[in-house]
């Protein structure tokens, strides 16, 4: 069985991908896979600086994050170009580790991915989780952990779907407003339920 780990940016994705880890589940995080398919020498960091400018990479050759997200959240069209460049190569990453993981013997496995709806992945998964946050606190966490000013963290918020429809799409909420301890204890719930 697949869960499909969502929710918006900053919503605790990777907090609750913890615990399941710390559980003993599998993860095959998106973010991480988006960052081994862009390393140096690979055509798609090539492709992104052809298309974007040397200004997008760093003088070692690695990918400028920094200069790319602020190019990217703000233009709809500049970010459809790195969708489209990148997301084939992440999606077939992600399904190499799956087969990989099964054939291995697991039986059951995380999928944390920030933009499933967006990208319409629900056939790649079984279950939906998706971690939830009021667009205030969501706005505050980013602001904190990116050193964001509210106008950046707000356009990075905007440039994904409203977490309320994402609600509309889980098979499971957690609200991850409260506590991490109380983040936790939805979650075990929801072990249960799903018997997994
Ligand atoms: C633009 C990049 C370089 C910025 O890097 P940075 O280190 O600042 O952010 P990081 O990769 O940790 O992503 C943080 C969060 O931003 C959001 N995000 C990332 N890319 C996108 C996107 N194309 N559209 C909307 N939201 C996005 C996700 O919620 C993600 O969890 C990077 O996010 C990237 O390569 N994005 C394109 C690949 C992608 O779509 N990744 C999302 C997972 S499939
Ligand atoms: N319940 C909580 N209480 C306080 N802080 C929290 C809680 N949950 C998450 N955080 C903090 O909020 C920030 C965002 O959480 P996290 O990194 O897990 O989100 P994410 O959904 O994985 O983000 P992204 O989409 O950007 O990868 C982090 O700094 C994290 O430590």
């Amino acid at each position: 069985m697949i869960i499909g780990l969502t929710g918006s940016i900053a919503s605790g994705k990777s907090t609750i991908s913890a615990m399941l880890k710390e559980k003993g589940y599998p993860i095959i995080d998106a973010d991480l896979v988006a960052r081994l398919v862009v390393e140096p020498g690979t055509s798609n960091l090539r492709e992104i600086e052809h298309t974007f400018g040397h200004a997008v990479t760093h003088e070692d050759g690695t990918l400028n994050r920094d200069a790319l997200g602020k190019l990217i959240f703000d233009d709809p069209a500049k970010r459809k170009q790195l969708n489209d460049l990148m997301h084939p190569a992440i999606r077939s990453e992600m399904l190499r580790q799956r087969d990989e993981l099964f054939e291995s013997g697991q039986k059951t496995l995380i999928m944390d991915i920030p933009l499933l709806f967006e990208s319409r992945l629900q056939h790649f998964v079984d279950k939906i989780l998706v971690v939830s946050v009021t667009e205030e606190m969501q706005l505050q966490r980013l602001m904190s952990r990116n050193s964001l000013s509210e106008e950046e963290a707000s356009s990075r918020i905007q440039s994904q779907l409203p977490i309320s429809e994402k609600e509309k799409g889980a098979d499971a909420v957690i609200y991850n407003n409260g506590s991490i301890e109380q983040s936790k204890e939805q979650l075990e719930r929801i072990l249960v339920e799903w018997d997994i």
